[in-house]
């Protein structure tokens, strides 16, 4: 996940490959729920790990039920079969509108005092339809904040004394998930009563696939529910949950959505798709219907049971004009689609935009805006003129902490004028889809990723200024010091030895070594090799490798390599004169011979090492002078390299002035 302030997203153009989606949020909630309500024991398979499931899994384990982690995506309940172990809890719930509204009535239900929040946005989403449902029915709940709002407190009531003889009235208009969590939590009453239940929907339902996603995991776990058109809702006398054991959660549709227009707008070459995997046309996901509108705008969409297949078709795409109100969720990828068409899209029908993590119709209208796009909105629609190529702003775009605008908006990056798309917060994702730049990342081509290059002099502290530099704007690192050291030290493992004889060898070793630099240690095949790289036999090694050419040739490969999406900091002493000669940024960094004697004076006292300022100093100088005046690769700055001496700066400073300068090269406005 990127915690960065922002991530910027270069121009993208193409995008094959195969991605694997994570688990369906409103599947992974109920079924959590489902399964917590039961007898026995459920193991959940490709459960979603994110923060709507955390909050709904915190809050199973506060109130008592057993919850065993399997593996980062499997999960084994032990169901509480009607009884709370632990009758009291505060739960926070973080902006899990699939926990805070099923979990508002199990509780009201299962008797207990309970108090339920959430994050700020999560006190201004209604509530009120579902808590007078409840109230209806006999259970006590209270407003702590604002009337209609959580957070709730819910008091206990005992549910042999429910006024079930009369349907209970729920309002659909505003939320599907308040008759979501009636359905998912009423036949506990049905149950412990004997009586059927019947809910009556007041007002037209919204957002009516959800309800049937609730009704078909309800059968899943031995709730059999009539259901009469959208307005009546039967639950069968003395029903009761039966675990089904074992349950698979499907990819997520709606997270689907970015992928397919991904496909849709993606020039990929004749032939080639983008594969998606984990849920496809036999899903229970309303949301698979995005499917339809992106074939009406264009998109070529094959399909099995449990895949999709995705390549752009007509071109530019075609506007569509729709009722959104089935795909509430994935018709936002809708609207950044739109901007790629051949005239105005519409979207009707989409006033609970309003009430979901952000008044999305205005978030959505006024980012669209700053692209540069002409919209207008209603208090239940949205249109989107689409944008001429010249017409493209480069925009930082906020996200209102609601992922699906982060996601959403990452398409903006293959619009024609060639422009970058910076998402701001960008680990609002976190909510549905914590991986889902990287996944993004790893089938997605872009003509220019950014490198900033770091050149210096030894001890002049570029590494530590690239590595915080990398990790301020969420980019690949590449300490292209350590390569033959560790080419060297994975020379003699394979047991060679550094002669001309073993030259290729040693060049094929060094083309393909799987490195990482993570937070400042060198991994090789995820061995962290740092210390064993740096001793003397390992510098012999690394400055005999160093003069045979293949090597040199190989290690040039592998360092290219190194620039993947979103960008990359390199620091080294030819990073910006021959590795990455079109770098937007060089910075070349020196400090004085006193200075840079004694930070390594200080270093290698803090190691135990003993040694004086003067030889360190003397050292350096002689140092320096080899290296700027020898023939092949001297340690000179390139033209265009910005000049950095860091003699007087905190590692701060120099930070802040590499992301100035970073910052100077961009198209953004200061957000
Ligand atoms: O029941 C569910 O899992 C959901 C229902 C929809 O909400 P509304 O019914 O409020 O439109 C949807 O937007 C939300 O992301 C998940
Ligand atoms: C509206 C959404 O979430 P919630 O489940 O919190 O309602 C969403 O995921 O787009």
């Amino acid at each position: 996940m990127f915690s960065t302030p922002f991530l910027d997203i270069p121009a993208l153009a193409s995008a094959t490959g195969t991605v694997q989606l994570p688990g369906s949020k409103s599947i992974s909630n109920r079924v959590l729920l489902l399964a917590a309500l039961a007898g026995g024991t459920t193991t959940v398979h490709d459960l979603l790990d994110s923060d709507d499931t955390r909050v709904m899994i915190d809050a199973l384990r506060a109130l008592g039920c057993g919850v065993e982690r399997l593996s980062a995506d499997s999960l084994r309940i032990e169901g509480l079969d009607g009884t709370l172990k632990q009758p009291t809890a505060d739960l926070f719930l973080g902006n899990a509108g699939t926990a805070m509204r099923p979990l508002t009535a199990a509780l009201a239900l299962l008797g207990g005092d309970f108090e339920l929040s959430g994050v700020p946005r999560m006190h201004e989403r209604p509530i009120g339809d579902l808590v007078d449902a409840l109230t209806q029915l006999g259970c006590r709940i209270d407003y702590l904040g604002n009337p209609g709002f959580p957070p709730l407190r819910i008091h206990p009531s005992d549910i042999a004394t429910l006024s079930l003889d009369a349907p209970i009235r729920v309002r659909g208009d505003v939320s599907s998930q308040f008759l979501t969590a009636l359905l998912l939590a009423l036949p506990l009453a049905a149950g412990a009563s004997g009586k059927a239940v019947v809910i009556d929907v007041v007002g037209e339902l919204i957002s009516k696939p959800y309800i049937e996603i609730t009704l078909n995991l309800l059968a899943r776990f031995g709730i059999a529910v009539q259901r009469d058109g959208w307005e009546r809702f039967t639950i069968h006398a003395g029903c009761r949950y039966r675990s089904p054991g074992e349950i698979h959660v499907e990819a997520d549709a709606s997270s689907a959505s970015y992928f397919i227009a991904l496909g849709a707008l993606a020039a990929g070459a004749p032939g080639q798709a983008l594969r998606i995997e984990g849920v496809g046309a036999g899903s229970i996901q309303g949301d698979i219907r995005f499917v339809e509108a992106a074939r009406q705008m264009g998109a070529r969409v094959d399909s099995g049971a449990n895949w999709l297949q995705v390549s752009r078709d007509a071109w530019p795409l075609r506007a569509i004009d729709l009722d959104a109100n089935h795909i509430p969720d994935a018709a936002m990828t809708l609207a950044v689609m739109a901007l790629f068409a051949d005239g105005p899209s519409t979207l009707r029908n989409i006033a609970s935009w309003r009430v979901k993590e952000t008044d999305r119709i205005d978030a959505m209208a006024h980012e669209l805006r700053k692209l540069g796009a002409t919209v207008e909105t209603s208090p239940d629609s949205i249109c989107v003129h689409p944008l001429a190529p010249a017409g493209w702003r480069a925009a930082a775009i906020h996200t209102y902490d609601d992922h699906r605008i982060a996601m959403c908006f990452s398409l903006a990056a293959f619009n024609p004028a060639g422009l970058p798309v910076r998402i701001l917060d960008p680990k609002c994702v976190a909510k549905t889809f914590p991986d889902y730049f990287e996944t993004l990342f790893s089938v997605v081509e872009a003509p220019h990723i950014p490198v900033i290059c770091i050149d210096g002099p030894t001890a002049s502290g570029k590494g530590t200024l690239a590595v915080e530099v990398a990790h301020e704007l969420g980019y690949h690192y590449l300490d292209s010091g350590s390569l033959y050291r560790v080419t060297g030290m994975a020379m003699r493992r394979q047991g060679l030895t550094p002669e001309p004889a073993h030259e290729a060898q040693i060049a094929a070793l060094a083309e393909g070594l799987p490195l990482q630099f993570v937070k400042g240690r060198v991994l090789l095949d995820g061995e962290d090799v740092s210390d064993l790289i740096r001793t003397e036999a390992a510098g012999m090694d690394a400055s005999r490798v160093s003069t045979l050419p293949a090597v040199r040739r190989a290690l040039l490969a592998l360092q290219k390599r190194f620039r993947q999406l979103p960008g990359l900091v390199a620091d080294g002493r030819d990073m910006g004169t021959v590795i990455f000669p079109d770098a937007p940024l060089k910075v070349f960094l020196t400090a004085s011979a006193a200075q840079r004697a004694e930070r390594r004076h200080k270093q290698l006292i803090s190691k135990g090492i003993s040694t004086t300022l003067d030889s360190l100093r003397a050292d350096l100088e002689a140092r320096d002078a080899r290296d700027s005046s020898r023939s092949v690769a001297p340690l000179l700055p390139a033209q265009d390299a910005r000049r950095l001496d860091n003699s007087a700066l905190s590692i701060e400073q120099s930070i802040d002035q590499v992301l100035n300068w970073w910052q100077d090269t961009q198209p953004f406005k200061p957000a």
